[in-house]
């Protein structure tokens, strides 16, 4: 409960302003209601028993006597009454409750999205996709309806609890106090037996489900391998053991879930014999048949209301887990979107010329050697440069320093004589970067191409001229329906090498002052390869190319050629010079036949 009461009030911060408000005043309208409810109910309770022996009733508080049948008829006209009342008002604060939720839920996603998406690159690269997506999906999801909302019902059901319990001492004192012991026994024994174990089981339940969907999605990613090494069975047995241990969690807590339903409504026979027996001791049979009446309505009112107290209790532990995780997340997030308003809103220096590194360290967080060591370089604008080394030398992490994601140990970057952190934002506007495998999203090659997920955002023109740039808009002009042609999921309606073009074509819509290529054509045939290289020197003078290349044929004509071993940069020069200062480029320019 008080886990509850603290993950409630570390959401407020988190939610729009007015949203303290809002649950003070959807808990006030819920207790109002139930105050009708219970007005209702104990009405009825009053006069049920006189009702049925004949007997005269004097109300209490208002002081009305009743004693004809028709004065019994117009009290069940205004129980009637007032039971519809409270219908028509719960659907009305229902229809408004639900919209502000909705309200809630899109807020904490917008929120957990910017953490996400603006939280390090380091950070970024140590979680696992599938963790994220859920995390803003079903996370968001779960911490709205199973904890903020329940919480909000919670005062409806205490109150009621409260109100009907009020009612009883009004009527019955002693009645009412072994009410309060007897269920307070039972509410007791349900929390210690059911209550943790449906908790556990909802927790369980969330973790085995995360597990299952990790570990399909990334079987999903390695179908083709997954196929042709005859694994489907054991791929299957796997998800399958996963998913047993998700649905048992999920089994148990729907049992546990509908017990207290059960044994409180069996809870009230003992209740009706306790209540029978206390009324027959006070005032004989007649004092029992009150009791028991009075008790019977009563007791049916509190026992559904217990029942949802106890499954509020068992939902919102369950899912406290997934709020929590979701505050985490965007508690840690905060501090990057603050950074991100107060830094790297500069504009580029007009007219820079050049891009430099300067000394530049970086160690991926754990790793104990640098990845990126002491490296010094030049890049004046318009040139092409080519980063090669064997694998694991730190091309591609230098292509993230200078792309910004990732942030030198030490040493700085400069755009002309502006350290890359002040002019962070608009310094990635004019970058073009392609990997080494491009990822496409079912969508037309035109918002492909622009990466926008909306019409309007395309300039159709820029997205022809980046298509005829990347040698690709001959293939999409000969598909149907031309750029505004799906390319499927994942772009499978395209060739690998079409893929790639259309890669460096969405590089190239931004116009950008610098392009770099990770690998970007190494998954195209030789001729295509060429034509694409050809494309991209022609930009040379324009554009800066940075490309990181195996195939040698591929750079042998950049500007620059930077040899990079073990993270350090060890030569750079023309291809030529290259060769003759490392022995060992100079072998692989044999052998690639460049010599
Ligand atoms: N996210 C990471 N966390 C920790 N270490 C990493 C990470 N990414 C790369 N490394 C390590 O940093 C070093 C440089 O890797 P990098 O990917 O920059 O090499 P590369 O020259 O681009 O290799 P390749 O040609 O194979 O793509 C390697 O030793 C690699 O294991």
């Amino acid at each position: 409960m008080l886990a509850l009461w603290r993950t409630v009030r570390q959401l407020m911060t988190v939610l729009p302003a007015g949203t303290r408000r809002f649950i003070a005043t959807f808990a006030v309208l819920q207790s109002l209601l139930a105050v009708l409810d219970v007005a209702a109910i104990g009405l009825l309770a009053i006069v049920l028993a006189p009702m049925l022996t004949g007997q005269e009733l004097t109300l209490p508080v208002v002081g009305i006597t009743l004693g004809e049948p028709q004065d019994f008829g117009v009290v069940l006209l205004i129980v009637g009454s007032l039971i519809v009342l409270k219908s028509v008002l719960a659907i009305s604060l229902q229809w408004w409750a639900t919209r502000r939720f909705a309200r809630f839920e899109q807020v904490l996603g917008a929120r957990l999205l910017a953490a996400t998406f603006k939280a390090p690159w380091t950070e970024r690269l140590s979680r696992n996709s599938t963790d994220i997506i859920r995390s803003t999906d079903v996370g968001v999801g779960s911490t709205v309806a199973g904890v903020l909302i329940p919480f909000c019902q919670l005062s409806g059901e205490v109150f009621t609890f409260v109100a009907v319990l009020a009612v009883l001492l009004v009527a019955q004192p002693a009645l009412a106090t072994a009410t309060i012991i007897y269920f307070g026994i039972v509410a007791f024994l349900l929390y210690r037996v059911v209550l943790r174990r449906a908790v556990r089981a909802g927790q369980d339940n969330r973790k085995f489900s995360a597990r299952a969907m990790r570990l399909v999605s990334e079987m999903v990613h390695s179908l083709k391998e997954v196929t042709l090494r005859d694994k489907s069975q054991e791929v299957a047995d796997t998800v399958l053991k996963v998913r047993r241990r998700a649905s048992l969690a999920r089994a148990n807590q729907n049992f546990l879930g509908v017990i207290p339903r059960y044994v409180l409504e069996a809870a009230l026979v003992g209740g009706l014999i306790i209540g029978g027996l206390i009324g027959y001791l006070q005032d004989g049979v007649t004092g029992a048949v009150t009791a028991i009446a009075l008790f019977g309505v009563a007791g049916f009112r509190l026992v559904p209301s217990l029942t949802r107290f106890q499954t509020i209790m068992g939902q919102t532990g369950a899912n406290m887990p997934f709020a929590e995780q979701v505050l985490e997340e965007i508690e840690r997030g905060k501090e990057y979107v603050d950074a991100e308003l107060t830094g790297g809103n500069e504009p580029l220096p007009g007219g820079a010329r050049t891009l430099r590194l300067d000394r530049v360290t970086f160690t991926y967080p754990g790793a104990s050697t640098p990845a990126v060591k002491d490296v010094s370089l030049t890049l004046p604008f318009g040139h092409t440069l080519a980063l090669v080394g064997a694998s694991g030398s730190g091309k591609s992490t230098l292509v993230d320093l200078i792309l910004g994601l990732l942030h030198p140990d030490s040493g700085q970057i400069y755009v002309e004589d502006r350290p890359l952190p002040d002019v962070l934002k608009a310094w990635r506007s004019r970058v073009g970067y392609v990997p080494q495998e491009v990822t496409l999203f079912d969508a037309t090659v035109a918002r492909n191409v622009a990466l926008a997920w909306d019409d309007a955002n395309i300039d159709e023109d820029q997205v022809r001229r980046a298509l005829d740039r990347a040698q690709l808009l001959d293939v999409v002009e000969s598909r149907p329906d031309g750029i505004h042609g799906k390319v499927g999921e994942r772009g499978l309606q395209l060739s690998g090498g079409q893929r790639q073009r259309l890669g460096v074509a969405r590089a190239l819509y931004t116009d950008p002052l610098v392009l770099v290529m990770d690998e970007a054509t190494s998954a195209l045939d030789t001729s295509t390869e060429a034509a694409v290289t050809s494309a991209i020197r022609e930009l040379s003078g324009e554009v800066s190319v940075i490309v990181v290349a195996h195939r040698l044929a591929t750079i042998r004509h950049s500007e620059q050629v930077c040899f990079m071993r073990e993270g350090e940069l060890v030569a750079s020069g023309t291809f030529a010079e290259v060769v003759a200062a490392q022995p060992d480029f100079a072998t692989q320019a044999a052998l690639a036949g460049l010599t």
